[in-house]
Protein backbone atom coordinates (compact mmCIF):
# COMPACT_ATOMS: atom_id res chain seq x y z
CA UNK A 1 0.00 0.00 0.00
CA UNK A 2 1.73 3.61 -0.69
CA UNK A 3 -0.90 4.78 1.58
CA UNK A 4 -0.70 8.75 2.54
CA UNK A 5 3.30 8.96 3.67
CA UNK A 6 5.46 10.87 1.37
CA UNK A 7 8.14 9.59 3.06
CA UNK A 8 9.05 8.50 6.40
CA UNK A 9 11.48 11.58 6.72
CA UNK A 10 8.13 13.79 5.67
CA UNK A 11 6.81 12.26 8.52
CA UNK A 12 9.42 12.97 11.19
CA UNK A 13 9.74 16.81 9.92
CA UNK A 14 5.67 16.63 10.40
CA UNK A 15 5.70 15.13 14.13
CA UNK A 16 9.27 15.55 15.75
CA UNK A 17 8.80 18.67 17.67
CA UNK A 18 11.69 21.48 16.07
CA UNK A 19 13.77 21.08 19.63
CA UNK A 20 13.98 17.75 18.96
CA UNK A 21 14.44 16.80 15.56
CA UNK A 22 17.98 17.17 15.28
CA UNK A 23 18.65 14.67 17.71
CA UNK A 24 15.83 12.58 16.64
CA UNK A 25 17.98 12.58 13.16
CA UNK A 26 21.08 12.14 14.80
CA UNK A 27 20.58 8.90 16.57
CA UNK A 28 18.51 7.20 13.42
CA UNK A 29 20.45 8.57 10.53
CA UNK A 30 23.89 9.40 12.32
CA UNK A 31 23.13 13.17 11.84
CA UNK A 32 21.77 15.16 9.64
CA UNK A 33 23.08 15.22 5.92
CA UNK A 34 24.64 18.36 4.28
CA UNK A 35 22.00 19.63 1.78
CA UNK A 36 24.15 20.20 -1.81
CA UNK A 37 23.33 23.16 -3.35
CA UNK A 38 21.89 22.48 -6.65
CA UNK A 39 21.60 24.75 -9.27
CA UNK A 40 18.55 26.94 -9.67
CA UNK A 41 17.94 25.83 -13.26
CA UNK A 42 18.25 22.06 -11.87
CA UNK A 43 15.43 22.44 -9.56
CA UNK A 44 13.22 24.32 -11.74
CA UNK A 45 13.43 21.49 -14.85
CA UNK A 46 12.72 19.18 -12.02
CA UNK A 47 9.94 20.55 -11.05
CA UNK A 48 8.74 21.11 -14.69
CA UNK A 49 9.80 17.06 -15.83
CA UNK A 50 7.59 16.19 -12.65
CA UNK A 51 10.33 14.87 -10.68
CA UNK A 52 11.86 15.10 -7.41
CA UNK A 53 15.33 16.79 -6.96
CA UNK A 54 17.51 16.04 -4.02
CA UNK A 55 20.98 16.63 -3.39
CA UNK A 56 23.05 15.62 -0.10
CA UNK A 57 27.13 15.40 0.23
CA UNK A 58 29.19 12.99 2.53
CA UNK A 59 32.39 14.74 3.61
CA UNK A 60 35.92 12.81 5.09
CA UNK A 61 38.91 14.31 6.76
CA UNK A 62 41.37 16.54 5.02
CA UNK A 63 44.65 13.92 4.78
CA UNK A 64 48.52 15.08 4.02
CA UNK A 65 49.22 12.45 1.34
CA UNK A 66 45.61 11.91 -0.55
CA UNK A 67 43.92 14.62 -1.93
CA UNK A 68 39.94 14.60 -1.35
CA UNK A 69 38.51 11.84 -4.11
CA UNK A 70 35.26 13.61 -4.19
CA UNK A 71 32.60 11.80 -6.65
CA UNK A 72 29.09 12.92 -7.22
CA UNK A 73 26.47 10.05 -7.73
CA UNK A 74 22.76 10.16 -9.12
CA UNK A 75 20.36 7.45 -8.16
CA UNK A 76 17.36 7.48 -10.34
CA UNK A 77 13.77 5.63 -9.37
CA UNK A 78 10.87 5.81 -11.56
CA UNK A 79 7.50 4.96 -12.54
CA UNK A 80 6.85 2.93 -15.57
CA UNK A 81 5.17 6.04 -18.17
CA UNK A 82 2.59 4.02 -20.12
CA UNK A 83 0.46 0.68 -19.50
CA UNK A 84 1.89 -2.55 -19.53
CA UNK A 85 -0.82 -3.38 -22.53
CA UNK A 86 0.91 -0.92 -24.54
CA UNK A 87 3.35 -2.03 -27.67
CA UNK A 88 6.66 -3.37 -26.70
CA UNK A 89 8.64 -0.80 -28.56
CA UNK A 90 6.53 2.14 -27.63
CA UNK A 91 7.21 1.48 -24.12
CA UNK A 92 11.12 1.04 -24.32
CA UNK A 93 11.12 4.07 -26.15
CA UNK A 94 9.15 6.30 -23.26
CA UNK A 95 11.33 4.75 -21.01
CA UNK A 96 14.06 5.88 -23.25
CA UNK A 97 13.05 9.98 -23.21
CA UNK A 98 12.01 9.48 -19.92
CA UNK A 99 15.55 8.76 -18.14
CA UNK A 100 16.94 11.41 -21.11
CA UNK A 101 14.95 13.80 -19.01
CA UNK A 102 16.11 13.26 -15.68
CA UNK A 103 19.80 12.11 -16.45
CA UNK A 104 20.24 15.97 -18.31
CA UNK A 105 19.06 17.15 -15.13
CA UNK A 106 21.84 15.08 -13.06
CA UNK A 107 24.27 16.64 -15.52
CA UNK A 108 23.37 20.08 -14.47
CA UNK A 109 23.74 18.95 -11.01
CA UNK A 110 27.14 17.46 -12.03
CA UNK A 111 26.60 13.85 -11.19
CA UNK A 112 29.58 11.86 -12.60
CA UNK A 113 28.02 8.02 -12.03
CA UNK A 114 24.12 7.41 -13.07
CA UNK A 115 22.28 4.58 -11.75
CA UNK A 116 18.63 3.47 -13.35
CA UNK A 117 16.69 1.03 -11.29
CA UNK A 118 16.43 -2.62 -11.87
CA UNK A 119 15.19 -4.14 -15.27
CA UNK A 120 14.61 -0.30 -15.86
CA UNK A 121 13.15 -0.47 -19.65
CA UNK A 122 10.37 -2.76 -18.65
CA UNK A 123 7.54 -3.26 -16.08
CA UNK A 124 8.17 -5.67 -13.65
CA UNK A 125 6.19 -8.18 -15.17
CA UNK A 126 7.49 -11.67 -13.44
CA UNK A 127 5.01 -11.66 -11.44
CA UNK A 128 2.85 -12.73 -14.24
CA UNK A 129 4.70 -16.06 -15.47
CA UNK A 130 3.71 -14.89 -18.59
CA UNK A 131 6.61 -15.27 -21.19
CA UNK A 132 5.20 -12.90 -23.98
CA UNK A 133 5.48 -9.79 -24.41
CA UNK A 134 7.90 -9.71 -21.07
CA UNK A 135 10.42 -11.71 -22.33
CA UNK A 136 10.65 -9.10 -25.80
CA UNK A 137 12.14 -6.29 -23.54
CA UNK A 138 15.21 -8.79 -23.07
CA UNK A 139 18.41 -7.12 -24.89
CA UNK A 140 22.00 -7.72 -25.95
CA UNK A 141 24.31 -6.28 -22.68
CA UNK A 142 26.89 -5.49 -25.54
CA UNK A 143 24.91 -3.98 -28.42
CA UNK A 144 21.07 -4.11 -27.74
CA UNK A 145 19.16 -0.77 -28.36
CA UNK A 146 19.13 -0.05 -24.64
CA UNK A 147 23.17 -0.04 -24.45
CA UNK A 148 23.27 2.13 -27.31
CA UNK A 149 20.81 4.74 -25.95
CA UNK A 150 22.82 4.64 -22.64
CA UNK A 151 26.25 4.90 -24.50
CA UNK A 152 25.11 7.91 -25.88
CA UNK A 153 24.25 9.60 -22.63
CA UNK A 154 27.39 8.59 -21.20
CA UNK A 155 29.23 10.25 -23.44
CA UNK A 156 27.37 13.72 -23.89
CA UNK A 157 27.69 13.85 -20.37
CA UNK A 158 30.90 12.40 -19.52
CA UNK A 159 29.15 10.20 -17.17
CA UNK A 160 29.25 6.57 -15.99
CA UNK A 161 25.87 4.54 -16.48
CA UNK A 162 25.11 1.66 -14.92
CA UNK A 163 22.08 0.53 -16.75
CA UNK A 164 20.02 -2.83 -14.96
CA UNK A 165 18.53 -4.45 -17.91
CA UNK A 166 16.67 -7.87 -18.64
CA UNK A 167 19.93 -9.29 -21.02
CA UNK A 168 19.17 -11.68 -23.91
CA UNK A 169 22.32 -13.48 -24.20
CA UNK A 170 22.81 -14.17 -27.33
CA UNK A 171 25.30 -16.41 -27.75
CA UNK A 172 24.87 -18.70 -25.20
CA UNK A 173 21.29 -19.89 -26.52
CA UNK A 174 19.51 -16.71 -26.38
CA UNK A 175 19.52 -17.38 -22.14
CA UNK A 176 18.00 -14.86 -20.07
CA UNK A 177 20.04 -13.24 -17.28
CA UNK A 178 18.75 -9.51 -14.62
CA UNK A 179 22.40 -7.46 -15.53
CA UNK A 180 24.04 -4.59 -15.25
CA UNK A 181 25.49 -2.99 -17.82
CA UNK A 182 28.65 -1.00 -17.09
CA UNK A 183 29.24 2.22 -19.39
CA UNK A 184 32.26 4.29 -18.74
CA UNK A 185 32.30 8.26 -19.16
CA UNK A 186 34.11 7.63 -22.27
CA UNK A 187 31.47 5.74 -23.97
CA UNK A 188 32.98 2.56 -23.23
CA UNK A 189 30.66 -0.72 -22.47
CA UNK A 190 33.08 -1.63 -19.17
CA UNK A 191 31.17 -4.61 -18.59
CA UNK A 192 28.51 -6.25 -17.04
CA UNK A 193 27.22 -7.85 -13.58
CA UNK A 194 24.71 -9.96 -13.27
CA UNK A 195 21.78 -10.60 -10.29
CA UNK A 196 23.38 -13.74 -8.46
CA UNK A 197 20.29 -14.26 -5.88
CA UNK A 198 16.57 -14.63 -7.69
CA UNK A 199 13.79 -14.39 -5.57
CA UNK A 200 11.54 -17.21 -4.27
CA UNK A 201 9.33 -15.06 -2.48
CA UNK A 202 6.08 -13.87 -2.76
CA UNK A 203 4.92 -12.84 -6.09
CA UNK A 204 8.57 -12.74 -7.16
CA UNK A 205 8.19 -15.31 -9.99
CA UNK A 206 11.42 -14.36 -11.45
CA UNK A 207 13.01 -17.80 -11.66
CA UNK A 208 10.62 -18.47 -14.47
CA UNK A 209 12.43 -16.13 -16.33
CA UNK A 210 15.74 -15.99 -15.90
CA UNK A 211 18.96 -17.51 -14.54
CA UNK A 212 21.48 -17.14 -11.24
CA UNK A 213 24.04 -14.91 -12.14
CA UNK A 214 27.36 -16.21 -13.16
CA UNK A 215 29.84 -13.11 -13.30
CA UNK A 216 30.82 -13.27 -9.67
CA UNK A 217 31.35 -9.88 -7.85
CA UNK A 218 33.01 -7.74 -10.63
CA UNK A 219 34.16 -4.59 -9.62
CA UNK A 220 34.78 -1.30 -12.12
CA UNK A 221 37.55 0.77 -12.01
CA UNK A 222 36.38 4.32 -13.37
CA UNK A 223 37.76 7.43 -13.57
CA UNK A 224 35.70 8.83 -10.69
CA UNK A 225 36.12 5.75 -8.59
CA UNK A 226 35.75 1.74 -7.79
CA UNK A 227 32.21 0.69 -7.88
CA UNK A 228 30.13 -2.67 -8.23
CA UNK A 229 26.45 -3.49 -8.51
CA UNK A 230 24.41 -5.99 -6.47
CA UNK A 231 20.79 -5.94 -7.95
CA UNK A 232 18.06 -6.29 -5.67
CA UNK A 233 17.40 -9.18 -3.67
CA UNK A 234 21.49 -9.85 -3.07
CA UNK A 235 20.85 -7.32 -0.68
CA UNK A 236 19.44 -9.78 1.82
CA UNK A 237 22.69 -11.45 1.33
CA UNK A 238 25.60 -10.29 3.56
CA UNK A 239 28.43 -12.14 1.74
CA UNK A 240 27.23 -10.58 -1.18
CA UNK A 241 28.03 -7.50 -0.47
CA UNK A 242 31.15 -8.93 1.16
CA UNK A 243 32.37 -10.29 -1.79
CA UNK A 244 32.08 -7.16 -3.75
CA UNK A 245 33.61 -5.19 -1.15
CA UNK A 246 36.86 -7.51 -1.46
CA UNK A 247 37.17 -7.09 -4.62
CA UNK A 248 37.80 -3.31 -4.06
CA UNK A 249 34.39 -1.66 -4.17
CA UNK A 250 33.88 1.82 -2.57
CA UNK A 251 30.23 2.43 -3.88
CA UNK A 252 27.95 -0.68 -4.02
CA UNK A 253 24.68 0.88 -6.48
CA UNK A 254 21.59 -1.48 -5.88
CA UNK A 255 18.96 -1.35 -8.02
CA UNK A 256 16.23 -2.58 -7.01
CA UNK A 257 12.28 -3.35 -7.37
CA UNK A 258 10.38 -4.61 -4.04
CA UNK A 259 7.23 -3.66 -2.52
CA UNK A 260 6.07 -2.28 0.30
CA UNK A 261 4.06 -5.34 2.33
CA UNK A 262 6.50 -7.43 1.94
CA UNK A 263 10.54 -5.26 2.17
CA UNK A 264 10.01 -1.84 3.21
CA UNK A 265 10.65 -2.19 6.81
CA UNK A 266 14.04 -3.81 5.81
CA UNK A 267 15.08 -1.38 3.76
CA UNK A 268 16.66 1.25 5.69
CA UNK A 269 18.76 -1.53 7.04
CA UNK A 270 20.08 -3.72 4.79
CA UNK A 271 22.00 -1.58 2.72
CA UNK A 272 22.79 0.55 5.95
CA UNK A 273 24.61 -2.46 7.38
CA UNK A 274 26.28 -3.45 4.48
CA UNK A 275 27.47 0.00 4.51
CA UNK A 276 29.27 -0.17 7.18
CA UNK A 277 30.60 -3.82 7.72
CA UNK A 278 32.21 -3.18 4.25
CA UNK A 279 33.34 0.55 4.79
CA UNK A 280 32.01 1.18 1.81
CA UNK A 281 29.18 3.45 0.54
CA UNK A 282 25.84 1.45 -0.59
CA UNK A 283 23.22 3.05 -3.05
CA UNK A 284 20.15 1.17 -3.17
CA UNK A 285 17.41 2.15 -5.60
CA UNK A 286 13.90 1.15 -5.96
CA UNK A 287 11.40 1.72 -8.61
CA UNK A 288 7.88 3.45 -7.49
CA UNK A 289 4.07 3.29 -8.54
CA UNK A 290 1.71 0.01 -9.20
CA UNK A 291 2.04 -1.82 -11.96
CA UNK A 292 -1.57 -3.70 -13.40
CA UNK A 293 -1.59 -6.53 -15.75
CA UNK A 294 -4.49 -7.50 -18.15
CA UNK A 295 -4.32 -11.05 -17.12
CA UNK A 296 -4.67 -12.13 -13.53
CA UNK A 297 -2.55 -14.45 -11.55
CA UNK A 298 -2.60 -15.89 -8.04
CA UNK A 299 0.61 -16.09 -5.18
CA UNK A 300 -0.23 -19.61 -5.02
CA UNK A 301 -1.49 -19.05 -1.51
CA UNK A 302 -5.27 -19.48 -2.03
CA UNK A 303 -5.85 -16.03 -2.15
CA UNK A 304 -7.73 -14.46 -4.98
CA UNK A 305 -6.22 -14.02 -8.68
CA UNK A 306 -5.11 -10.21 -8.73
CA UNK A 307 -4.10 -7.15 -11.42
CA UNK A 308 -0.90 -6.16 -9.76
CA UNK A 309 2.09 -6.99 -7.30
CA UNK A 310 1.75 -4.58 -4.82
CA UNK A 311 3.22 -0.97 -4.89
CA UNK A 312 6.83 -0.40 -5.54
CA UNK A 313 7.62 2.29 -2.65
CA UNK A 314 11.01 4.19 -4.07
CA UNK A 315 12.99 5.76 -0.87
CA UNK A 316 15.96 5.50 -2.80
CA UNK A 317 19.11 6.98 -0.69
CA UNK A 318 22.59 6.69 0.20
CA UNK A 319 24.55 5.07 2.83
CA UNK A 320 28.15 6.07 3.77
CA UNK A 321 30.71 4.02 5.45
CA UNK A 322 30.61 5.31 9.11
CA UNK A 323 26.66 4.32 9.55
CA UNK A 324 24.89 7.99 8.01
CA UNK A 325 22.58 8.46 5.46
CA UNK A 326 20.69 10.18 3.54
CA UNK A 327 17.27 10.69 3.50
CA UNK A 328 14.97 8.27 1.17
CA UNK A 329 13.52 9.73 -2.54
CA UNK A 330 9.46 10.16 -2.01
CA UNK A 331 8.09 6.62 -2.26
CA UNK A 332 5.40 7.27 -4.69
CA UNK A 333 7.24 10.35 -7.07
CA UNK A 334 9.57 9.68 -9.95
CA UNK A 335 12.60 11.15 -8.34
CA UNK A 336 16.83 11.96 -8.42
CA UNK A 337 19.03 11.97 -6.01
CA UNK A 338 22.56 13.60 -6.01
CA UNK A 339 25.22 12.52 -3.58
CA UNK A 340 28.59 14.44 -2.95
CA UNK A 341 30.89 12.11 -1.49
CA UNK A 342 34.81 11.95 -0.55
CA UNK A 343 35.81 7.91 -1.07
CA UNK A 344 38.78 9.00 1.44
CA UNK A 345 35.83 8.29 4.05
CA UNK A 346 36.40 4.53 3.15
CA UNK A 347 39.43 3.98 4.60
CA UNK A 348 39.33 6.38 7.57
CA UNK A 349 36.38 4.62 8.46
CA UNK A 350 38.36 1.26 7.71
CA UNK A 351 41.35 2.37 9.69
CA UNK A 352 38.97 3.59 12.75
CA UNK A 353 36.69 0.58 12.89
CA UNK A 354 39.20 -2.29 11.31
CA UNK A 355 36.62 -4.66 10.47
CA UNK A 356 38.73 -5.61 7.35
CA UNK A 357 41.18 -6.08 9.58
CA UNK A 358 39.51 -7.89 12.35
CA UNK A 359 37.19 -10.04 10.34
CA UNK A 360 38.84 -13.78 10.48
CA UNK A 361 38.57 -14.91 7.08
CA UNK A 362 40.66 -17.60 6.82
CA UNK A 363 38.62 -18.71 10.18
CA UNK A 364 35.43 -18.42 8.01
CA UNK A 365 36.80 -19.97 4.14
CA UNK A 366 37.65 -23.48 5.79
CA UNK A 367 34.55 -23.95 8.08
CA UNK A 368 32.66 -22.61 5.08
CA UNK A 369 34.20 -24.92 2.77
CA UNK A 370 32.98 -27.75 5.26
CA UNK A 371 30.05 -26.35 5.85
CA UNK A 372 28.57 -26.65 2.65
CA UNK A 373 29.47 -30.53 1.68
CA UNK A 374 26.58 -32.54 1.91
CA UNK A 375 27.65 -34.62 4.86
CA UNK A 376 28.64 -32.11 7.12
CA UNK A 377 28.46 -32.47 10.97
CA UNK A 378 27.71 -29.39 12.79
CA UNK A 379 30.16 -28.20 15.97
CA UNK A 380 27.01 -28.32 18.59
CA UNK A 381 28.35 -29.36 22.21
CA UNK A 382 26.23 -31.43 24.56
CA UNK A 383 25.66 -32.27 27.83
N1 LIG B 1 13.51 -7.75 -7.57
C1 LIG B 1 13.64 -8.55 -6.53
O1 LIG B 1 14.54 -9.35 -6.47
N2 LIG B 1 12.71 -8.42 -5.55
C2 LIG B 1 12.57 -9.32 -4.47
C3 LIG B 1 12.01 -8.70 -3.26
C4 LIG B 1 13.04 -8.05 -2.41
O2 LIG B 1 14.22 -8.39 -2.49
O3 LIG B 1 12.67 -7.21 -1.60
Amino acid sequence: MAGGLESGEAGLERHIPPEDLAEVKRILYGGEARKLNLPAAALSEAQERHFELQGYGFEAAPEQLRRPRVVRVGLVQNKIPLPTVTAVAVQVAALHRRIEAIVEVAAMCGVNIVCFQEAWTMPFAFCTREKLPWTEFAESAEDGPTTKFCQELAKKHNMVVISPILERDDIHGGTLWNTAVVISNSGAVLGKSRKNHIPRVGDFNESTYYMEGNTGHPVFQTQYGTIAVNICYGRHHPLNWFMYSMNGAEIIFNPSATIGTLSESLWPIEARNAAIANHCFTCPINRVGTEYYKNAFTSGDGGKAHHDLGHFYGSSYVAAPDGSRTPGLSRTQDGLLVVEMDLNLCRQVSDKWNFKMTGRYEMYAEKLTEAVQPYFVPNIIKE
